[in-house]
């Protein structure tokens, strides 16, 4: 599938201003990733053949519902699952190291902060709070080896990076508004130089306003050559950011398209039904509730919940493709 960031006219280019590094032909390929949890009783499915890439240079959002898989999927990549997790398929770093098979020690000493920066869901669990920015910034270059001998210099070019202006890396997190923490969490997970930032929740408790300028945040981040994948509820905050959307539904991606085309041509009928959710839209909830990932069905587990149901929906609908992305549906919306 050719992506957004193929299609788009503005190439990704380094920030002059703060000298971020360009991170050109970087990519993602994620190949029917699955992860079931073991307990004593049951199974959990979690992640059911996710299958989408990433450029650098590119946003793409994961949206669903509470509890489809979005963390777990994130988690897999950056190898933060409990031991009970069974993992299955590929995530191929640039085409060459799988993700899933490297290994503690490579994803420790190659990958996390260096190649794939978390952008946490609160600055403050992110934050120590008996310490100042500065001091955090200095401390994670020099473990990253990126503070380049100067680790004063270094925290400015970060701070730099995520806006964080040089006079507050003297303070304490709660001394920063809801906004700069955010920042100073930003400029952490920037601070290994990573070409691919995962955001899972980054606005979650915030207002709208802060929402607005955190997508916009990630959309420089973005523009700046890093490729993102942010993880939301929110479909509001994910158009203002995303090239790309991907919608889950009990454990399975249900579509992929470009953003414009999943908001004006939604084909999968969980897609209009998120879309008919919205308060700008028909606010009409979508009624009854996901199945119970340690019962799913055996066909389409959004049959229960389907305005167009009928008999094919028994067997499992394969993911087709679409003029621009994928659709795993019996009946899809608009051809
Ligand atoms: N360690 C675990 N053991 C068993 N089940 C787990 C474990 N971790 C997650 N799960 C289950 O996996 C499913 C997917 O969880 P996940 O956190 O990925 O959902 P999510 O889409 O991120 O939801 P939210 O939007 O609420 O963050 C849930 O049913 C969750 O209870
Ligand atoms: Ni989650």
């Amino acid at each position: 599938m050719s992506t957004a960031a193929e299609k788009r006219t503005r190439a990704p280019q380094p920030d002059d201003r703060t000298g971020h590094p360009g991170h050109a032909g970087h990519s993602l390929g994620v190949d029917r990733l699955s992860v079931r949890f073991r307990l004593p009783d049951a199974t959990v499915t979690a992640v059911t053949d996710a299958t989408f890439t990433l450029s650098a240079g590119e946003c793409l959002a994961l949206v669903g519902e509470s509890g489809c898989g979005k963390s777990v999927l994130a988690s897999a990549l950056l190898g933060l699952l409990p031991g009970n997790a069974e993992i299955r398929g590929r995530a191929l770093l640039d085409n060459d190291l799988d993700l899933l098979s490297c290994g503690e020690r490579v994803l420790a000493n190659r990958i996390r902060g260096r190649q794939i920066g978390l952008v946490p869901q609160s600055p403050a669990a992110h934050l120590t709070p008996v310490r100042t920015v500065g001091a955090q910034l200095r401390e994670t270059t020099s473990v990253l080896g990126t503070a380049g001998g100067d680790a004063r210099a270094a925290a400015r070019r970060y701070a730099g990076r995520a806006r964080l202006g040089e006079q507050h890396l003297d303070r304490y997190p709660h001394q920063l508004s809801g906004g700069l923490a955010q920042r100073a969490a930003t400029a952490l997970a920037l601070a290994g130089d990573p070409w691919l930032l995962l955001a899972d929740e980054p606005t979650t408790g915030l207002d709208r306003p802060l929402v607005d300028a955190t997508m916009d945040e990630l959309a420089r981040l973005r523009d700046a050559g890093h490729a993102i994948l942010l993880i939301t509820h929110d479909l509001a905050a994910a158009r203002r950011v995303a090239d790309r959307v991907a919608v889950m539904y009990a454990s399975r991606i249900v579509e992929i398209a470009p953003t414009a085309e999943l908001f004006d041509r939604p084909r999968h009928p969980y897609t209009a039904a998120l879309l008919d959710a919205l308060p700008e839209r028909a606010f009409r909830p979508l009624p009854g509730f996901p199945p119970e990932l340690t019962r799913l069905p055996d066909g389409c587990a959004f049959a229960a919940r389907c305005p167009r149901v009928d008999r094919r929906c028994d067997t499992l609908p394969p993911s087709t493709p679409t003029p621009d992305g994928e659709v795993a549906c019996h009946h899809p919306q608009g051809g």
